[in-house]
């Protein structure tokens, strides 16, 4: 058999499930999740060893149409410049609307000159199954992509497929990678990551979009990960919420943080966490810097 290996970045406007996808098919949660459009904020690369091959999949955080703000212009390079140097490009749709986001997408997808997949995801939502095949049919219409693949990256209907089909697309290669080898971000990103994932699923409005997780102490010892994080906010009345009535609400975020953190790390951790106050972080470049946000 041959042995392939390549880069696949996965796109999608937000919350179309691009890190569901991803924590699927690598069989793992590395990507956070939640309701909430614009919870992806890096890319990561995961890697998939298999039998006869390696997939190095990118995700990405969605496209923005509003690139008025620092943060969302971060957003937007990130996610068009993964696209030099990959494979393949994995386009996700949600099988329930085509908006002018995805269109957005679809232009930029086209304009990389690269090997395109459509992959339209949530397909458990469907009322009918035998809306499927028109469906599929009006999309690779729409796109003008060839190859579209119908998937639910929530109950895993299809992806083995899709695994496969990516993996055929590939250019023949030995791997880039160590085959235990599952991405190259450090540990201490995915704690600030799984924190920040409870506050994006604990609060609603405008807080998700105004916190951000610095991690300060991240001090791994035999049996516990011993790690202090701070949750930067943009006002006053931000931190007030988070931190609760006499630290009551931020005592539950820390516990469910902890509780996500011991199964990520499999092992016992300890953490604390505080909350500070930055007017304006995430439209000051030099502070998105400062916190990891930068190319
Ligand atoms: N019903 C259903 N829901 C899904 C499926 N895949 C993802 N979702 C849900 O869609 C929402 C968004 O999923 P994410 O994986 O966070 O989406 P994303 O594209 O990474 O979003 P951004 O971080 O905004 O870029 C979550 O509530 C998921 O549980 C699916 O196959 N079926």
């Amino acid at each position: 058999m041959k042995h392939r290996a390549g880069h696949v970045a996965l796109v999608g406007r937000p919350n179309v499930g691009k890190s569901t996808l991803l924590n699927r098919l690598l069989g793992q949660k590395l990507a956070i999740t939640s309701h909430k459009p614009q919870t992806t904020r890096h890319s990561i690369l995961g890697i998939n060893t298999l039998d006869d091959g390696q997939i190095v999949y990118i995700d990405t955080p969605g496209i923005h149409q509003r690139g008025d703000k620092a943060m969302n212009r971060y957003l937007n390079r990130t996610a068009t410049s993964v696209l030099a140097g990959v494979d393949l490009v994995v386009m996700l749709v949600d099988s329930s609307n085509w908006t002018d986001e995805d269109e957005m997408v679809l232009q930029r997808v086209h304009r990389s000159k690269l090997p395109l997949m459509l992959v339209v995801n949530k397909i458990d939502t469907l009322k009918q199954r035998e809306d499927l095949l028109p469906l599929l049919a009006s999309l690779s219409e729409k796109t003008g992509i060839e190859t579209v693949i119908p998937i639910s990256a929530r109950n895993g209907d299809n992806c083995d497929h899709l695994e496969d089909t990516i993996l055929q697309a590939l250019p023949e290669g030995d791997n880039f990678y160590a085959e235990d080898q599952i991405t190259d971000r450090p540990e201490r990103f995915f704690a600030a990551e799984l924190i920040r994932e409870q506050i994006t699923r604990r609060y609603h409005k405008e807080l998700p979009y105004s916190a951000t997780v610095e991690i300060e102490e991240f001090d791994v010892q035999p049996h516990i990960y011993r790690i202090s994080a701070i949750i930067w906010v943009e006002r006053q009345n931000q931190k007030g919420i988070l931190v609760g009535k006499g630290g009551q609400a931020l005592k539950e975020t820390a516990t469910e943080a902890r509780k996500e953190l011991q199964k990520f790390f499999q092992n016992k951790v300890y953490l604390r966490l505080w909350v500070k106050v930055k007017k304006s972080w995430s439209a000051d470049q030099a502070s998105l810097s400062r916190l990891g946000y930068s190319d």
